[in-house]
């Protein structure tokens, strides 16, 4: 069965690799990443990786195309993807001391066209960040183009106290429900 990673994430492929799974294609979505009025966090994570997979299911019928959408949010508010040093810093200066969530939505539509939808909800808490702390995470560049302005994949782990839920889910996939929903899909995996 054709394997599609509806994806332009190289950490997503990085990811399924550490489960064994080698996608036949990476094809990147291009999809409107604008939360609507209101939405919730959650609501949208699902909705964006919902329509990454649709995108790419168009252009390659009869395959198995998986996606995924991860959001960091304070509340009901959706924090940016930080692209510029003062997003970045409003984000950690938002997340310093606290819990916040991170979801990680994922998609896959299997051979047949049906759709199935998996949400993983998480919990991260930085430690109370001191203004120095801030600055040299800011000079790492390792916020740029993330979610929440922070990475936990690198210097970012040294400042996080604590997390409830998954580590891959927190990074951009959640290995556990990507792994059942191949599985259910019929994809052959250990
Ligand atoms: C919280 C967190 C976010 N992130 C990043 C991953 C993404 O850059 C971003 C979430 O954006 P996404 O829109 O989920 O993914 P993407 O734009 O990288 O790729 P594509 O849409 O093609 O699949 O946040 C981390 O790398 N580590 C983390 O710990």
């Amino acid at each position: 069965m054709r394997l599609i990673l509806a994806s332009a994430s190289p950490r997503r492929l990085a990811l399924l690799g550490q489960i064994g799974v080698a996608p036949d294609a990476v094809a990147p979505a291009d999809c409107d990443e604008t939360p609507r009025k209101g939405e919730l966090p959650s609501v949208y994570a699902a909705r964006v990786a919902a329509d990454k997979a649709a995108i790419v299911a168009a252009r390659h019928p009869g395959a198995l195309i998986l996606s995924g959408d991860t959001v960091v949010a304070a509340g009901r508010r959706i924090l940016p993807k930080a692209e510029t040093e003062e997003e970045a810093r409003a984000c950690l200066t938002l997340l310093s001391g606290r819990r916040h969530r991170v979801l990680s939505a994922i998609t896959l539509i299997d051979a047949a066209g049906k759709a199935r939808h998996r949400l993983s909800t998480n919990i991260v808490t930085f430690k109370p960040l001191e203004r120095s702390e801030i600055d040299r995470y800011m000079a790492s560049d390792e916020w740029r183009g993330k979610a929440g302005g922070y990475a936990i994949q690198g210097r970012a782990a040294g400042l996080i106290r604590a997390i409830q839920g998954s580590h891959s889910a927190i990074m951009g996939l959640p290995l556990y429900e990507t792994r059942t929903l191949l599985k259910a899909a019929g994809y052959a995996i250990d």
